[in-house]
C-alpha cells in the first residue's frame, strides 16, 4: 500500500490544459500520484473539497533589494510575501540589489542572501550594463535566468541604461551563450527630454509625470529591441508592457519566427490614469499607467494568448521615498507582489471571464516553459515539485494594509475587494503558508536556466 507524505482529497485541479476534480499525493517533495480515488494512506491527509488547487506562481519579476538595500524590502520579507499570495518561486531583478548583479562575485552574494532568507524557491537575473560584457559568461556559468537590461534610465545610479552599441554587442553574446534578454522597453532620450522639460517649467504633478513617458516612447524601443533580436538570434522578453500597441508589436515579431515574448503587470490591467491621481505615488511607475483604452486592450491580449504571462514588477521603497509634491522625484515602482494571483482571479477571471486553466499558464506553467527552468516547476503533474496553491474562489475580501507581508506594507490595492483567499501555500510540498500566517522556517533553492 503506498505511503505519501501528503494526501489532498477531492480537489479541483487548475491546470493549463483544464479544470479536473482528482485526489493529489505528495512524497519527497513531489507530485506522485493524481487519479480520482487514490488508494494509500499519508503522514497527512486533507479533504480540500471545494477548494481549487493551482500550481503555485511563479513570479519572473520582482525587486527585493537584498543584498544593499534590505531596509527597502528583503528576501524574508519579500517571499513572505509571495507565499501568502499563493507564489512559489520568483525571478529576482539584478538591481536596487548593492551591489548589483553584473558578475559572478554579486550573483554569489545574492544567491547567499536568498538561501539564507526566502522561503520560496528563487532564479536571479543579470544585468547587462555598458562595461559588463565580459562578465556575461561568467554570469551564464553561475546560472542566471537571463540578463536584464534597463533602455531608459533605471533609477539606480549604479545599474545604467545600455546604449544601443551595448544592447546589441550584449545580444550577440547572449544568444551564443544561450541566454535569453529582457529589456525595460522605452526610449530613453524621449523620456528624459520630456522629464526635464516639465521638471524645469515646474510642471511636476500627477499628470505631468504620466504625460513625460508617452506610449511610443515604449513603442520605439520594443521596435528597436526586436530589430536587434532578430539580427542577433538572441531570445527577448519584454518585461512590463503597459500598452496594447506595445504588445501587437511582440505579437507580429513572433509571427514572423522572431523568439520574443512579452509579460504585462497586474497594475497595468487593474488601474488607469485616474486612479493613479485618485492614489498618488503609491501608484507610480515606468512605464505608467495608462488609459482604460489601453487598460481594456491589455485584457483582450491577455484573453487571446497575445500577452503569455503576468509578473508583478514589485519594486518597494520605503514609505519616505513614496511621498514629496513632485513626483518625478517619488520613487517609480509598485508594491504588489502579494495580490498577483488574486488580481487575475478578481479582475481577471471574475469580470473579463479570463479562464481558469489560461491563468494556470499565465502565472506558471508558461512561465517555466519559457525560462528553461526545470520540467518540474509550473504544473500540476506526476513528477513534478509540489508547488501548490489551495484557494477558496468563493470567499471574496477587502485587502487591508496589514495583511501585507512585504517590509513596507503599502498597495494601491488596499481597501479593494478581492475574491479568492489563499488558504494553503506548498513549496516542494513543505507547507510554508497556513491560514494567514508563515509556518515554516526559510528554504528556497536556486532554480538556474537549464539549456537553450
Ligand atoms: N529600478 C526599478 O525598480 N525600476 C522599476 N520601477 C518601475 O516602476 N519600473 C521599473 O523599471
Ligand atoms: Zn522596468
Ligand atoms: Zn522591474
Amino acid at each position: 500500500m503506498a505511503q505519501y507524505d501528503l494526501l489532498l482529497r477531492h480537489g479541483t485541479l487548475v491546470t493549463a490544459a483544464g479544470v479536473s476534480q482528482a485526489d493529489l499525493a505528495i512524497a519527497d517533495e513531489r507530485i506522485v500520484a493524481i487519479a480520482s480515488e487514490l488508494a494509500g494512506s499519508a503522514s497527512e491527509e486533507i479533504d480540500v473539497s471545494g477548494l481549487h488547487i493551482f500550481p503555485g506562481v511563479i513570479d519572473a519579476h520582482v525587486h527585493f533589494n537584498e543584498p544593499g538595500r534590505t531596509h527597502w524590502e528583503g528576501f524574508a520579507t519579500g517571499t513572505r510575501a509571495l507565499a501568502a499570495g499563493g507564489t512559489t518561486a520568483f525571478f529576482d531583478m539584478p538591481l536596487n540589489s548593492t551591489p548589483p548583479t553584473l558578475d559572478a562575485a554579486s550573483f554569489r552574494l545574492k544567491q547567499q542572501a536568498a538561501q539564507a532568507s526566502a522561503y520560496v524557491d528563487f532564479a536571479l537575473w543579470g544585468g547587462l550594463v555598458p562595461g559588463n560584457l565580459d562578465r556575461l559568461e561568467e554570469l551564464a556559468e553561475c546560472g542566471v535566468i537571463g540578463l536584464k537590461a534597463f533602455m531608459s534610465n533605471s533609477g539606480i545610479d549604479d545599474f545604467q541604461a545600455v546604449d544601443d552599441m551595448t544592447l546589441y554587442e550584449g545580444m550577440q553574446r547572449a544568444a551564443q551563450l544561450g541566454l535569453i534578454v529582457a529589456v525595460h522597453a522605452e526610449n530613453n532620450q524621449i523620456t528624459s527630454a520630456l522629464a526635464r522639460r516639465a521638471q524645469e517649467q515646474g510642471r511636476t504633478g500627477v499628470r505631468d509625470y504620466l504625460a513625460s513617458r508617452p506610449v511610443v516612447a515604449e513603442l520605439e524601443a520594443i521596435e528597436r529591441a526586436i530589430l536587434f533580436a532578430q539580427e542577433t538570434g538572441c531570445s527577448l522578453h519584454i518585461v512590463h508592457v503597459s500598452s496594447g500597441r506595445g504588445v501587437r508589436l511582440v505579437a507580429a515579431a513572433r509571427a514572423r519566427g522572431v523568439d520574443v515574448s512579452c509579460e504585462t503587470c497586474p497594475h497595468y490591467l487593474v488601474l488607469t490614469e485616474d486612479d493613479v491621481e485618485a492614489l498618488g505615488a503609491v501608484a507610480k511607475c515606468a512605464p505608467p499607467i495608462r488609459s482604460q483604452m489601453e487598460q481594456e486592450a491589455l485584457w483582450q491580449h491577455l484573453l487571446s494568448g497575445n500577452i503569455p504571462m503576468v509578473a508583478s514588477d514589485h519594486s518597494p521603497a520605503p514609505a519616505d521615498m513614496k511621498a514629496g509634491s513632485d513626483f518625478f522625484q517619488v520613487w517609480g515602482g509598485i508594491s504588489g507582489c502579494q495580490s498577483l494571483l488574486q488580481l487575475l482571479l478578481t479582475e481577471g477571471h471574475a469580470r473579463h471571464h479570463l479562464a481558469l486553466p489560461l491563468i494556470a499558464s499565465i502565472t506558471a506553467e508558461y512561465v517555466a516553459r519559457r525560462f528553461h527552468v526545470s520540467p518540474q516547476k509550473g504544473r500540476i503533474a506526476p513528477g513534478c515539485d509540489a508547488d501548490l496553491v489551495l484557494v477558496n474562489l468563493q470567499e471574496s475580501f477587502s485587502l487591508q494594509a496589514s495583511d501585507l507581508l512585504y517590509r513596507h506594507a503599502h498597495s494601491p490595492y488596499v481597501g479593494r475587494k478581492l475574491s479568492g483567499r489563499v488558504l494553503r501555500t506548498l513549496v516542494r510540498g513543505h507547507t510554508v503558508f497556513l491560514n494567514g500566517k508563515i509556518v515554516a522556517t526559510p528554504s528556497g533553492h536556486l532554480l538556474k536556466a537549464q539549456g537553450r
